[in-house]
C-alpha cells in the first residue's frame, strides 16, 4: 500500500511540481516547433528551476504556435524558426524537431550565438555529427554550449546502475523496448525516412547508448541486424521493429531489441540485462586450496523513464572451487534490488527531489555548465554524441535499410 501511495505521489508531483520564483536574470529558452515532448522535457522541469524561463515558441504555423503558447504559458510567440534563433532575448534554443532537422537548426542557432539543447538523436547520421560537433562555432572563446539531450544519463538511478557494473568484466548486455501497438501512428515523424525517422533512431538510440556506456567502449561491428517496416510501410526504409547484435572489444556481445508493435498483453517495461564473466573474489575464510568466483547479473527496469518506475536487480552467484581440479565445493546466490530517485539515496550530496524526472536532472547540469559551475560532472560530450551516431549508422548499414539521409540531400 505504501509502495502504491509513493508511486502515485511521485508521479503526480513529477507532472505537477511546485513552481519556484525566478531569479532576476534567468536564462531564457525558446523552443522551435510546437513539439509534443516540450512540456515533459523542458516546460515542467523549468517550473522548479529558478534560473530558467521558457520565453518563446515559434512554429511553422503561427496560429498553432499561439495555441501552444497559451496552453503552456509561454509569453512570446515569434513568427518563424528564423525569428526565434535571431531573437536577442533568447539565450538557449531547445530543438525538439524531427531528427532530420536537428543539424540545420542546431548550426543555425549556434551561428546566432545561442546555446543549444538538442533532442536525441543529435542528428541524422555520423557525417552530420562530425560537422556539427566539430564546428568551429563551438571552439571559439565564449562559444555557446551544445548538449545532446540523452536525459537518462542524468538520473541518479543510472549512476547507481553503473556502480553495479564492472565494464571490463561484462561479457553480454541486452536492451529491450516494447512499445504497444497504436501509440506511434503511421503519420508520425518516426516513420518519415526523409526526416531521419526509424525506430533505431528513436527507442533504439537508448539501447545503443546504454550498451556503449555499459561496455565503456565502441562497437567494433554489427554482426546481425533485422528490421521490419510498418505494415503497410510508411517508408520501406523506416524500421518499426529491430533486433541487432553488436560486437564489442574482447568478444563481448551487445544486443538491442525494440518494436512499436507489441501487443498490450506482451508489454514489459524497457529493460537492460548485463552479464559479467566470473571473477575471483578475496575471501580470507577459504581453505588454502580454494578459490571463490563471483558471477554477476544486473537487470535494470525502467531506465528510460526512471521517475515513473525504476528497479535495479543485482544477482551475484558465488562458487567456491577446488584450485587444483576446479571442482565446485559450494554454490549460492545473493540478490538485492534497489530503486533510486534522488542522489541522496546513493549517498551523494547533489540537488534533486524524489519527483525530479531525468529531464529535470539534465536541466540542472545544462544550466550549471552555462553558468560555469562544475555541477555533478554528468554530461554527454561531443565525442560521445559523434560515437553514438557512428554506432547508429553501423546498425542501419547492416540492416539494409541504409543510413539516414543528411539534411536536404535528395531522397531516392
Ligand atoms: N527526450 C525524450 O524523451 C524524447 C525525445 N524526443 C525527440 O524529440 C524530437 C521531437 O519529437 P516529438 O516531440 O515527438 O515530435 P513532434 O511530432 O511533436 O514534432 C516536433 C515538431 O517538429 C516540427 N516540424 C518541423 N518540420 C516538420 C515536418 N516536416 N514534419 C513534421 N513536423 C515538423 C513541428 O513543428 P511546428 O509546430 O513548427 O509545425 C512539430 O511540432 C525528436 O528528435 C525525438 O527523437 C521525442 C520524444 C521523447
Ligand atoms: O525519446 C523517446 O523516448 C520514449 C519513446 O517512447 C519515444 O518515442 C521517444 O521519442
Amino acid at each position: 500500500m505504501t509502495g502504491l501511495f509513493t508511486f502515485f505521489r511521485r508521479n503526480y508531483t513529477a507532472s505537477n511540481p511546485p513552481s519556484v520564483s525566478k531569479s532576476s536574470d534567468p536564462i531564457r529558452f525558446g523552443i522551435l516547433g510546437a513539439a509534443n515532448i516540450g512540456p515533459d522535457a523542458l516546460f515542467i522541469p523549468a517550473r522548479t528551476h529558478a534560473e530558467v524561463v521558457i520565453q518563446a515558441v515559434a512554429a511553422r504555423d503561427k496560429a498553432k504556435a499561439k495555441q501552444y503558447a497559451d496552453k503552456h504559458g509561454i509569453p512570446v510567440v515569434l513568427d518563424s524558426y528564423e525569428a526565434l534563433i535571431a531573437d536577442p532575448s533568447i539565450d538557449v534554443v531547445y530543438i525538439a524537431l524531427p531528427n532530420g532537422l536537428h543539424f540545420k537548426w542546431a548550426l543555425a542557432a549556434l551561428e546566432n550565438g545561442k546555446h543549444v539543447l538538442l533532442e536525441k538523436p543529435s542528428v541524422s547520421n555520423a557525417e552530420e555529427a562530425e560537422l556539427l560537433f566539430h564546428s568551429p562555432l563551438l571552439n571559439k572563446p565564449g562559444a555557446p554550449l551544445l548538449l545532446e539531450a540523452v536525459h537518462y544519463n542524468f538520473h541518479p538511478t543510472w549512476r547507481y546502475f553503473m556502480s553495479q557494473i564492472s565494464q571490463a568484466d561484462v561479457v553480454y548486455a541486452s536492451h529491450t523496448v516494447l512499445v504497444p501497438t497504436g501509440i506511434i501512428k503511421p503519420t508520425d515523424i518516426r516513420y518519415n525516412y526523409a526526416l531521419a525517422g526509424g525506430a533505431i533512431m528513436d527507442i533504439g538510440s537508448y539501447g545503443i547508448s546504454a550498451l556503449r556506456a555499459i561496455f565503456g567502449a565502441e562497437p567494433e561491428s554489427c554482426i546481425e541486424c533485422n528490421m521490419k517496416p510498418t505494415v503497410p510501410p510508411a517508408s520501406k526504409f523506416c524500421d518499426a521493429e529491430y533486433t541487432a547484435k553488436l560486437q564489442f572489444p574482447n568478444g563481448a556481445i551487445g544486443e538491442i531489441q525494440g518494436t512499436y508493435n507489441t501487443s498490450w498483453l506482451k508489454f514489459r517495461l524497457p529493460h537492460i540485462e548485463v552479464l559479467h564473466r566470473g571473477v575471483e573474489v578475496q575471501d580470507d575464510s577459504l581453505g588454502p586450496n580454494q578459490v571463490k568466483i563471483r558471477t554477476r547479473k544486473v537487470v535494470f527496469y525502467g531506465h528510460m523513464f526512471a521517475t515513473i518506475y525504476n528497479r535495479i536487480d543485482t544477482e551475484d552467484t558465488y562458487e567456491v572451487r577446488n584450485k587444483d581440479d576446479q571442482q565446485p565445493i559450494k554454490k549460492w546466490t545473493e540478490k538485492n534490488y534497489k530503486s533510486v530517485h534522488s542522489f541522496r539515496e546513493i549517498d551523494l550530496e547533489q540537488p534533486g527531489e524524489f519527483y525530479w524526472k531525468s529531464y529535470r536532472y539534465q536541466l540542472e547540469e545544462f544550466v550549471n555548465r552555462i553558468k560555469g559551475r562544475s555541477g555533478n560532472g554528468i554530461w554527454v560530450s561531443a565525442d560521445q554524441s559523434m560515437a553514438q551516431m557512428k554506432a547508429i549508422d553501423m546498425v542501419y548499414e547492416k540492416s539494409g535499410f541504409g543510413v539516414r539521409p543528411s539534411h536536404e540531400r535528395p531522397i531516392s
